[in-house]
Formats: C-alpha cells, sequence, structure tokens
C-alpha cells in the first residue's frame, strides 16, 4: 500500500510504521499478557488521550478474563515535556487488591509513567506493569522497567494510531515520523 507524506500544521511527516506492522505487534504483546495473566483478572488503565486506539486493539486481543478503566494525567505541550509529575483523575474503579496494567501509547522520557506508578502503588495495588505501544530507549530518562512494549523506536517524533501532534493527527490508521 502506498502512505505519502502527510501535513499536519506547520510540519510534514512521512510512513514509519505501518497499521498491519502495528496490529502485529499489539497481537504479540496481547499473547503476551493473556499468558501472564491467566487466573488475575487485571484491570487494564488506558492513560487518556494517546492510547486509545491501542487498548480498543489490545483488548479485542485479549483471551482471558479482564476489565479496563479509562484515566487521565497531564499533556505535553508543543513536542516539549514539561517534567511535571501529573495527578491520576477519573480513575472510579478499586485498585485495592489489583493486578493493573498501565496501558501507554509510548514511552519517551518516562516522566509520564514514572509519575504514575507510584501513585498506583500507593493505591494499593497488588502489581503494577506497564503495556506500552512504542518505547523511546534513547529518550528514557527514568529507570523504568517497562515489561510489554510493542515496539522500540528511534528518538523522532511521531503521529497516527492515536498519537497527536497539537491534537491532530489521532485518527491515522498508520504511524508517521516527522521530516
Ligand atoms: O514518556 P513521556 O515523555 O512522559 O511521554 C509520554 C506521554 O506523552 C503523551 O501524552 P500527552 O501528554 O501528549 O497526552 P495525550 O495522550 O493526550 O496526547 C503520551 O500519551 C504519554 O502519556
Ligand atoms: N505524538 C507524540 N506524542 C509524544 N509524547 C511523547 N513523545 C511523543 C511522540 O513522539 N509523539
Amino acid at each position: 500500500m502506498h502512505h505519502p507524506p502527510v501535513t499536519i500544521q506547520d510540519k510534514q511527516f512521512s510512513i514509519y510504521l505501518p497499521e498491519r506492522k502495528i496490529l502485529h505487534s499489539v497481537e504479540i504483546v496481547a499473547a503476551r499478557l493473556s499468558h501472564d495473566y491467566r487466573g488475575k483478572q487485571p484491570l487494564f488503565l488506558s492513560v487518556l488521550n494517546g492510547s486509545f486506539m491501542f487498548a480498543s486493539d489490545l483488548m479485542k486481543e485479549m483471551s482471558i478474563p479482564c476489565e479496563i478503566s479509562f484515566v487521565r494525567l497531564s499533556s505535553y505541550a508543543d513536542m516539549q515535556s514539561t517534567g511535571q509529575v501529573k495527578e491520576l483523575i477519573g480513575l472510579k474503579e478499586e485498585i485495592r487488591g489489583r493486578h493493573v496494567v498501565v496501558v501507554e501509547d509510548i514511552v519517551d522520557t518516562g516522566h509520564t509513567v514514572a509519575g504514575l506508578l507510584p501513585q498506583l502503588h500507593q493505591k494499593g495495588a497488588a502489581s503494577v506493569e506497564v503495556a506500552t505501544l512504542l518505547i523511546k530507549p534513547d529518550s528514557l530518562q527514568h529507570d523504568l522497567h517497562i515489561k510489554y512494549p510493542a515496539m522500540s523506536i528511534a528518538n523522532d517524533f511521531v503521529v497516527g494510531y492515536g498519537l497527536d501532534y497539537n491534537g491532530l493527527g489521532r485518527n491515522l490508521r498508520d504511524i508517521y515520523k516527522v521530516m
């Protein structure tokens, strides 16, 4: 399939990860999670907005009983990390004693996940792991163990499949990187 470059506001993006490659990596992560969490009825916590598409495809591939809830945190200002730890909001479920899987679209600097994990432990989670569609190992600034990364990528700004540039591009089926 042909994927012409995409323009969003002032930037051009070229194809990076086509949909079939994304969905294949999601299937592999879902199979690992289904194996590891058998009998544990995990609670997936999808961190909005970016993770909605990954969370949807991941859930469809899970073959064990599991729950999902959606939470919010901070947002990036343009393409820069704010570096501030933001509070978890919108959590209705009781976390105490639950096996929690944080669902992220991307772990970049790691600030977001590093800020979130202690809040979940503090609420008494039995275990907390992270499933992320993308991880940028060269950008990570925290000593984090991300157990379920679907794909590792270079330190490029990417959009599509839930990921945005200034709120746009989330609807793209494929992932593009800035040119
Ligand atoms: O590892 P980090 O450097 O913290 O970056 C990762 C975070 O950045 C993005 O969220 P963003 O704040 O852009 O909000 P969004 O999901 O609503 O797009 C993404 O969804 C992660 O939550
Ligand atoms: N859209 C998008 N959001 C991010 N948040 C942190 N890194 C990125 C990235 O590469 N793309």
